[in-house]
């Protein structure tokens, strides 16, 4: 069906049973369109590692992480202030692909580079307060398949997922108020998975 973006499926099915919307859009670039976007971010992507708080959530494994916006939005990184570096080219391509195929903005993301499955990112949610109450998060991945997961704060009911190479996933409504999330670590990976979640700052 053509809609105001062109030639956009059918949108999927709600992956949480209840309290919450989150959407999983499978692959959404071409191989050829992967293998570039995989190979731009691990080589053009100032990564860095350290210990740092990003949203409120002390980061200090092996994965190394990269911070982009619209503007220089501060954050704070092992008790100094960093500041968002202005979007590239590409990632300006990929931020407009998640808004034309989520049908929501974003001005800011996060990037994360695992190098194998023996780095995660533990359960939290996705809500501090300089994000957007309510905002969608649009997450894509490139390189490994990992498994993702969410875990209800209440019932503790679980609902697991495959994150595929050049996959979308939307998390949205009261997802973050309701859902943790997390990377669990594998051994059965062992080559780097690139993440990058968009999201709505305000100030
Ligand atoms: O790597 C992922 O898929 C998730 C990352 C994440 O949850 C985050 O950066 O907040
Ligand atoms: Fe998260």
């Amino acid at each position: 069906m053509n809609n105001l973006f062109g030639n956009i499926q059918n949108s999927p099915l709600n992956i949480l049973p209840k309290d919450g919307v989150t959407k999983y859009y499978g692959k959404i670039f071409s191989d050829e369109e992967c293998e570039n976007y995989y190979q731009y971010l691990l080589n053009q992507i100032p990564w860095e590692n350290d210990e740092a708080v990003i949203f409120g959530k002390l980061i200090y494994t092996k994965r190394k992480v990269a911070w982009f916006g619209e503007k220089e939005f501060e954050y704070t990184y092992s008790k100094r202030t960093k500041y968002a570096k202005f979007w590239t080219p590409e990632l300006l391509e990929l931020k407009q692909k998640c808004e034309e195929i989520s049908g929501e903005t974003y001005n800011s993301c996060l990037l994360n580079l695992y190098h194998d499955g023996s780095e995660g990112m533990a359960y939290h949610s996705d809500a501090e307060k300089d994000l957007k109450k309510h905002g969608a998060i649009a997450s894509l991945t490139f390189g490994a398949e990992r498994k993702f997961s969410f875990k209800h704060k209440q019932t503790k009911e679980r609902i697991d997922i495959s994150l595929e190479n050049g996959s979308l996933l939307v998390m949205k409504g009261i997802t973050q108020e309701n859902w943790l999330h997390r990377l669990p670590p594998t051994t059965k990976v062992k080559t780097p998975r690139i993440n990058l979640t968009f999201r709505t700052i305000e100030e």
